[in-house]
């Protein structure tokens, strides 16, 4: 279990600085299955998921969603059957914040 996962997300608003390169770096290190994509100029975290049906997928998605309510950060989630694409990234500051880091560790906890 990554300390990530037993962190909080801190209140983020427009103006907070974005991860710095070695940040990143260091950052990536602790949540290995994870990857970063860049969308209209936007750095993301993104993890596919993969399950043996679609209700397994949405029980999955559901709960992902729920952890998201409660630390009122929230993902792009993309349920499809068997497979489930969760992406980080902070609407706020366009790009990747130290809190989508703590919910990409959070995210991988739902598994169990
Ligand atoms: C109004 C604004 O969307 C809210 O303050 C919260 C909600 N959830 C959020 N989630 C994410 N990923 N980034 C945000 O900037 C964000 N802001």
């Amino acid at each position: 279990m990554s300390e990530l996962s037993q962190m909080k997300c801190e209140a983020c608003q427009a103006g907070a600085p974005q991860v710095s390169d070695q940040e990143l770096g260091q950052l990536l290190s602790q949540i290995p299955d994870w990857h970063t994509e860049v969308r209209d100029g936007v750095m993301q975290l993104e993890r596919v998921y993969t399950f043996k049906n679609f209700k397994l997928a949405w029980a999955f998605a559901n709960k992902v969603a729920e952890l998201a309510e409660a630390e009122f950060h929230h993902p792009g989630i993309l349920l499809e059957w068997g497979k489930v694409t969760v992406t980080w990234w902070t609407h706020a500051i366009s790009g990747l914040h130290r809190n989508d880091f703590i919910m990409a560790a959070k995210t991988d906890q739902q598994l169990d």
